[in-house]
């Protein structure tokens, strides 16, 4: 996306990053402070997912606890917020039910769900993607080892060019409870309610 200050009806741009954050780590944090300060958007707030409907619910950690690490992860920075959003809406979560009970909750936001090659790649898989695809406008992240294709007629679905750190929650939990001190991995704030 250009950087641009006009705002299209004048609604602030609020980028949706949405996941398990279990538990957030630098990997989301770095994108999505890249996002607001490279990529045009106002904000970016992290929608924490109860419940992924493609994912099991093995190790997840209580939805509060995980809402309570992104708060005291981004604590300090304006342009972030942390969400409950999805925990009062009906479980599994959708993501385009999310985005259509986020755009009548904030009429004065325009919203940009943001997503990773790999979740792009399968995108037919998620419910009434047909609609995600053309309702929305979506940023589109790169994720090692996945092209992104997008259909030529798409104008609101971007690709950004963001740095990224290739690590996962996965890799976190694992290297957590192998007893491995990777401090520089989770922000102290995170670790130290781990
Ligand atoms: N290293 C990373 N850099 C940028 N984005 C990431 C990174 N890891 C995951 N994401 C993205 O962040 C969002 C939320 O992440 P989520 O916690 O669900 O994934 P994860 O870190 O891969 O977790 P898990 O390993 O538990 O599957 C998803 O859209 C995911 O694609
Ligand atoms: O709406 C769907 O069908 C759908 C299918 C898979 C994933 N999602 C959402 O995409 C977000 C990121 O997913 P993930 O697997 O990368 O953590 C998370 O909020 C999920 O609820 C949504």
């Amino acid at each position: 996306m250009e950087e641009t200050t006009v705002k299209e009806n004048n609604k602030l741009k609020t980028g949706i990053f949405s996941g398990s954050f279990n538990p957030v780590h630098i990997g989301h944090l770095a994108l999505a402070n890249w996002l607001c300060e490279f990529a045009g958007l106002d904000e970016l707030w992290f929608v924490i997912t109860p419940h992924n409907p493609l994912k099991k619910r093995d190790d997840l950690m209580d939805d509060r606890l995980r809402l309570e690490l992104v708060e005291a992860a981004i604590a300090g920075y304006p342009k972030f917020k942390a969400s409950d959003f999805e925990f009062s809406l009906p479980q599994p979560t959708y993501t385009i039910d999310t985005l259509r009970a986020l755009e009548k909750t904030y009429p004065d936001r325009q919203f940009h769900f943001i997503m990773g090659a790999d979740n792009w790649a399968s995108i037919k898989r998620w419910k009434e993607s047909d609609q995600l695809i053309s309702d929305y406008p979506i940023l589109i992240y790169p994720r090692k080892g996945y092209e992104i294709q997008i259909p030529k007629d798409y104008l609101h679905i971007r690709t950004v060019d963001a740095p990224l750190i290739e690590i996962s929650s996965t890799f976190i939990r694992k290297a957590l409870k192998e007893g491995k001190d990777i401090r520089f991995f989770l922000p102290e704030a995170v670790r130290s309610l781990l």
